[in-house]
């Protein structure tokens, strides 16, 4: 279970995340909502240690890790697939997934087995530059990379923005076993509800930079889709 508490993040002087209080259960899929510019990154980015002079705290499974850097989170078996993806283009598939494994707890710096099944394009093109793939490709690669430090929790932003449709469904489906097969926590920031509400257990929305509402999803009602989302 990762617990935030009263947890701020600023960027530079600019406070972007202010008092977050949150509990993401253990082998779930937690969605993050909330218009533009509302923090949702910036949460992500705190979580692992990213944003400047961040405050409150942050236990995984218990273990203190707020004052942690980025890469010992990491170590402690927390996963982040940025937007926009991060993948590094002169470097081959097997490459950027192989430099996902130095979070890796046992050490192993490998493609892991279960990726083959996973995302067969990327098995079949180990050697093909990452800056070559389609954005759907890539998306595909940065879970990947994500998956090959063996996380306990990973964190996905918006990893279906600006994907073809038919790619769409390939990484749903890899988000969907992440949680009910792998026993990952996901903490998944999403503007499509439809697909959050077919993924998450819980969802929380954000608001200026605050948690304005949580509840499990089955409970994230239209009225409330429509009071925190529409512009
Ligand atoms: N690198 C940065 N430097 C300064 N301010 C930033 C930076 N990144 C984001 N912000 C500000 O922090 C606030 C929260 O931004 P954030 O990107 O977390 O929102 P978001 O909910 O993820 O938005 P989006 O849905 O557009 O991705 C915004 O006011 C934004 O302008």
């Amino acid at each position: 279970m990762l617990t935030m508490t009263n947890l701020e993040g600023c960027y530079g002087r600019s406070r972007a995340l202010t008092g977050v209080c949150l509990t993401v259960p253990k082998g779930q899929i937690t969605g993050i909502m909330g218009r533009n510019g509302t923090g949702k990154t910036t949460l992500l980015k705190t979580i692992m240690g990213l944003t400047d002079n961040t405050q409150g705290t942050i236990t995984l499974d218990g273990k203190d890790i707020s004052a942690a850097p980025s890469h010992m989170r990491a170590r402690a078996g927390i996963a982040y697939v940025p937007q926009g993806r991060g993948i590094i283009p002169d470097f081959t598939v097997r490459e950027n997934i192989v430099m996902g494994g130095f979070a890796n707890r046992s050490g192993r710096r490998a493609v892991p087995e279960k990726l083959a099944e996973l995302f067969p394009y990327l098995t079949a093109n180990l050697d093909r530059p990452g800056g070559l793939l389609s954005g759907g490709q890539q998306q595909q690669l940065a879970i990947a990379r994500a998956l090959a430090a063996e996380p306990d929790v990973v964190l996905l932003d918006e990893p279906n923005e600006g994907i073809q449709p038919s790619v769409v469904e390939d990484i749903e489906r890899v988000i969907l076993r992440m949680s009910r097969e792998f026993g990952l926590t996901v903490v998944l920031v999403e503007q499509n509800i439809g697909f959050l509400r077919r993924a998450a257990s819980t969802f929380a929305i954000m608001e200026k930079g605050r948690v304005a509402q949580t509840g499990r999803v089955e409970d994230l009602t239209d009225a409330i889709v429509d009071r925190h989302m529409t512009i």
